[in-house]
Order: structure tokens, then sequence, then C-alpha cells
């Protein structure tokens, strides 16, 4: 080699070393940012603080519960007025009813004059009341879940929807003009880029839960559920991340519902779970905060004290979900130490130790030990499921006359 050539084993270490002409590795995983903006906010909150051992006892009682009540994603489709199939008319249904998921707190007192959707023989309100309002319209041939119908000013008119939110009471739904606005918007940027479908997003996030939620902040205005928290742009993304939820609880994890990352959703920051987080201890306000939470004074949207209770209640609950699964891992490990023992088949037939093992993973239908623990094939806990449980748990407390706190006052079309 003469003396000017270069040793290419050099050059070739030179080149790794600058990362030079390195073949294109894969594209870095998609992150929606949220629980990093939540660990942000709790760091330098003021108002609002968690209490650890309040936050390790509720993660034992969650999980405890959880697993009584057999919390899986069938526990969605389980709920009377979700719709069951599993097909593109479920993921309109979805889509419609995450468009318009907020703000449904009523400013009456009274309890019976809140506003409510009358449908099958009952009253409903807060959440329930939308699912409601959807599904009766359906059964009156109103279309209210096609993007089509949405862009249509001449079918959708707002008498129209007035008809389909019609109250049992005298108080009309909150935020009307918003929630027309929202499903106008979404009906535009459906038609401009996405062929007027939302399947083809659900398409375009490639089985990525955090790409279909950036999907959603980036191309539609009211899904992006964003703020400036000590000059620092941060993200919530609640109706998107609960949309992504919804679709993949509905189809427990398959077809329209399958995203190989759906542990990066986090809780959503809505107005209940704020809510039951302290009364479990959990999350703590400062006396102030608590004073205008206690005396139903309004919380305005985008404040320090809001933005200080919605991200400190997802890491909160990110809390929770580590301890969780910290519990879930020390009891898989006893009880595949307590399979070192004496093991007796399904037959009363005295098995070796690694055949009790196999055998353990493998259960009577062909499923493994995670697949049976809650029904989607993986024995972790997410946010999803702990939020959901959490969400319902509340509702029952309220049903029973036992909230020792109200929740918080934001009127919003973010939750
Ligand atoms: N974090 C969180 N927020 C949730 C839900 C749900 C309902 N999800 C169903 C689907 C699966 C679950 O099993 C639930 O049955 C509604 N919300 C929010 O609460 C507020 C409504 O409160 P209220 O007016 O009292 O009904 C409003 O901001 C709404 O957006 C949830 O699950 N998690």
């Amino acid at each position: 080699m003469s003396d000017d050539e270069a040793d290419p084993e050099l050059l070739e270490l030179l080149r790794q070393s600058l990362g030079l002409g390195k073949k294109n590795g894969p594209p870095p995983a998609p992150e929606t940012k949220v629980l990093q903006n939540a660990r942000f906010i709790f760091d330098n909150a003021i108002d609002v603080a968690l209490d650890p051992r309040s936050t390790k006892a509720a993660a034992r009682t969650i999980w405890q519960q959880m697993q009584e009540k057999h919390y899986s994603t069938k526990s969605w489709s389980a709920h009377e007025l979700h719709p069951k199939s599993k097909d593109e008319g479920t993921v309109d249904f979805i889509l419609t009813m995450d468009l318009l998921n907020f703000s449904f707190w009523s400013d009456e007192t009274d309890e019976s004059k809140r506003f409510a959707i009358e449908y099958r023989g009952q009253k409903w309100t807060g959440y329930w009341s939308l699912v409601a309002a959807l599904q009766r319209a359906l059964d009156e041939d109103i279309p209210i879940t096609s993007p089509d119908f949405w862009l249509d000013e001449d079918a959708l008119t707002e008498d129209v929807l007035r008809h389909v939110f019609r109250s049992a009471t005298d108080e009309q739904i909150p935020l009307f003009e918003e929630r027309l606005e929202c499903l106008r918007e979404a009906g535009r940027v459906l038609d401009e880029k996405f062929d007027g479908s939302f399947i083809n997003c659900i398409y375009d996030a490639n089985q990525s839960a955090a790409a279909l939620v950036n999907l959603l902040a980036e191309n539609f205005a009211c899904f992006r559920d964003e703020a400036l928290f000590d000059g620092r742009k941060v993200r919530f993304y609640k109706r998107a991340q609960i949309l992504v939820a919804d679709l993949w609880a509905s189809f427990e994890g398959e077809s329209f519902g399958e995203f190989h990352d759906i542990e990066n959703i986090t809780m959503f920051a809505d107005y209940r779970i704020p809510q039951i987080l302290n009364q479990l201890g959990c999350l703590l306000y400062s006396p102030p905060l608590e004073s205008q939470i206690r005396r139903l004074q309004p919380i305005e949207g985008g404040s320090t004290r809001e933005i200080e209770i919605r991200g400190a209640s997802i890491w909160c609950v990110e809390l929770i979900r580590q301890e969780i699964n910290r519990l879930h891992s020390e009891s898989q490990t006893a009880t595949n130490s307590s399979r070192h023992s004496l093991d007796i088949d399904r037959n009363g037939q005295q098995i070796s130790n690694l055949e009790a093992k196999t055998a353990a993973m493998t259960i009577s239908d062909g499923k493994t030990q995670d697949e049976n623990e809650n029904g989607n094939g993986n024995s972790r806990v997410n946010a999803i499921l702990i939020d959901f449980f959490l969400y319902d748990t509340m509702k029952e407390l309220e049903r029973d006359g036992r909230e020792t706190i109200p929740h918080h006052r934001t009127r919003s079309i973010w939750y």
C-alpha cells in the first residue's frame, strides 16, 4: 500500500465514530411527550403535591379491586351504552364521542335540574349523556357519526344538533356552539386531508398509539390540548389519548384497536380523576386551592393552578402504575417459586418441576398466563385500565353520595 493511501480499517473506524455514511437506522419511535411534560409540571408545582405513602397504598387497593372485578379491555364494551360491534361504525362512533367528550358538569346545584338525556327509559347525565344522545340520534336515523353530515350545513343545522342534544330538563348541554364547531372542523379536516374517513388516520399511524395521538393534535385544532407552564409548552392531549384508548379497549387490542405502543398512553387529564386521587389521599391541594375547589369557584383554563392539577394527576397515575407493576412482578415471582415445590398436574400425577413450570404457563384454553390475567395479551396493567377503573369508581362514589371533595370547575373543550 503506498504511503498516501489510508488504512481502510482505520477509515471505517473514523467514519463510524463520526456517524458518517451510517445506513439510516430505524426511525425513532413516535412519542407524545405528555408523560415527560407531566413530570416537569409535577416537579415545579406549587399548589399541588403527591403523597407517596397514600399513592403506594392506593396502588395496592386499586390493583386488588381491578383483579377482583377482572378489569380488562372487555369492561369497555360491557357498559350498557357503548357500541358492541367491532366494525367501522364503532370507529366512527368513538371518533364522534371523543370529539365531544368534554365539560358535562352543571352550574345547577339542584341535581334534578341539570342537563340530562332521556334514553331507553333512563335519564343520563355527565359523560353518559353524550353517549346516550349519540345512540338516540342513530336510533332516529340522524347520521350523527358521519363526517359528511358534519360538513353539510344544510343537513347538520344548528336546530338538528339542538334536537340531538335536547335535554330532559331546562338546562341545555354546556358549550353547545363549541361542540358544533368541533364537528364542523373535524369534517373539514377529514375531507381535505384524509379522504373523508378517520379510518385513514388510523392507517397513517401504522399501529402506533403515539403516532395517532400526534396526528390528531397536529391536524385537528380541537384535539390540540396544550398549555404554557413556566414558559414551556406542555401537552395533555386528553381527548386524543382517550380516543386511542377507547379504540384499543373497544376492539380489545385488535383490528382498528391494535397498537404496539399502547403503554405510551397516559391517564386522561379530566375533572374526575384528580377528584378521586384527592379522595384517596394521593393528590394534595394547597389550602387556597382546596378552598377554591370546595367553594365551587371556577378555575380558569390555562391557569397555573389548572395545569398543576392536570399534570400532577397524570404523574400520580404513572406512579400508581409503576407500583402496581412492582406488586404484579412480586406476585409472579412468588407464584413461580411456589411452582418449584411439589406439583400435581390436572390428572393428579406428580410431574417434574420443569414440566410443572411449562404446564402452568399454558392454561386449559391454550392461552398463556398473561392473556388470562387481563384478556388483552399482556400481564402489565397500563395507565388506560387504571384510569378507566378510577373514573368508573369515582362515578360509583358520586352515585352513592360518597364524594368527599367536589371536582374542580374549569369550563373547557379540552376535558
Ligand atoms: N380520565 C377519564 N375521563 C373520562 C372518562 C370517561 C368515560 N370513559 C368510559 C370508557 C371507559 C371507562 O370505563 C368509562 O366508562 C369520561 N371522562 C371525562 O370525565 C368527564 C365527565 O365526567 P362526568 O361529567 O362525571 O361524567 C369529562 O371530562 C370526560 O371527558 C374516563 O374513562 N377517564
